[in-house]
């Protein structure tokens, strides 16, 4: 068979020459609609862009401390009921920014890219929440085998220019939780599964993540927590240390949300939280939740 050439292959399924061009190229004589100033009834509460992903590098206390991960970002703005529409180029432009500047994602950073953006397109209230996987080295328990174990972060700012930042951090990640009740009323074994810990919290004005990783903080509270860890790499004599201290410490999806909470608690530098629970059960097709909710 002879193809035809591409161009002609194209006009096959339908490809036309260009038209005339009538209206302006250049950028200074086109119609600017998102600028237009009319009564347009409603303000907007946000408006902005979703779901944008770049690479970007964070840092961490637990191996590997300098990480490239890819992050997905959603920025939004006010917009009053006079202006028609947003100048959404701003938002990829000032993130390109960000990210051409080598910066590592941090809070400190963060505010930076909210405040110019709060320039860029002269508002006073900017949302930005982003989220990424966070990568750690588990060991597993006897063998000391380890790989990377991730965990999913989530990192959301409300700025206004005159209130200044509301932040709040997210963490969610997997865990083993072995059924107290299965324990108890069987001959041997209890069933167990997979359990999702998400916790968020506020933090103290003073907070220094310098001083505080709090993604680690986060997460040694849900395993700390937990019926056991899961880990990447299990050779058969930690595969025997994981399945007997699960079932040396059972866990209802209820104990798990309160023994998460009192960890929360107990760190000075969050000042309110959120823990849910949510075990994929092993013996039913639905999960088991429980959420806590605290302001201390
Ligand atoms: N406001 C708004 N813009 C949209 C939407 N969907 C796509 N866009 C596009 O966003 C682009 C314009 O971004 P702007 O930042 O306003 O572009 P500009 O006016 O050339 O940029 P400045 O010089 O910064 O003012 C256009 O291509 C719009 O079509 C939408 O739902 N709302």
């Amino acid at each position: 068979m002879k193809i035809p050439l591409k161009a002609a292959r194209h006009a096959l399924f339908g490809s036309v020459s260009p038209s005339v061009k009538t209206k302006p190229t250049e950028k200074e004589h086109m119609q600017d609609l998102q600028n237009t100033h009319k009564d347009f009834l409603f303000d907007v509460n946000l408006v902005g862009v979703a779901n944008v992903k770049q690479p970007v590098q964070i840092k961490s206390t637990s191996s590997p401390v300098n990480q490239t991960t890819v992050a997905t970002f959603s920025m939004g703005a006010q917009l009053n009921r006079y202006a028609k529409g947003t100048n959404m180029s701003r938002f990829l432009t000032a993130l390109e920014e960000f990210n051409g500047q080598n910066q590592t994602l941090s809070l400190a950073s963060l505010k930076d890219l909210v405040r110019s953006l709060a320039d860029r397109l002269n508002q006073d209230m900017i949302h930005i929440h982003v989220t990424f996987p966070w990568f750690y080295s588990r060991e597993a328990p006897t063998s000391l085998q380890s790989a990377h174990n991730h965990s999913e972060i989530e990192i959301s700012l409300n700025y206004s220019k005159t209130l200044g930042f509301k932040t709040e951090l997210t963490l969610a990640c997997l865990v083993t939780t072995l059924c107290p009740c299965s324990k108890e009323i069987s001959e041997y074994s209890a069933h167990n599964q997979r359990g999702e810990v998400k916790m968020s919290v506020e933090l103290c004005e003073d907070f220094d993540e310098d001083k505080i990783d709090w993604k680690n903080e986060l997460l040694v509270a849900a395993e700390s927590n937990a019926s056991a860890r899961i880990h990447p790499i299990l050779k058969r004599p930690d595969e025997k240390v994981v399945t007997e201290q699960a079932f040396e410490n059972p866990r209802f999806v209820e104990d798990l949300v309160r023994l998460v909470a009192a960890d929360l608690y107990e760190y000075d530098w969050v000042t309110a939280f959120k823990v849910t629970c949510q075990n994929q059960e092993s013996i039913h097709l639905h999960d088991a939740v429980a959420k806590i909710t605290y302001k201390k």
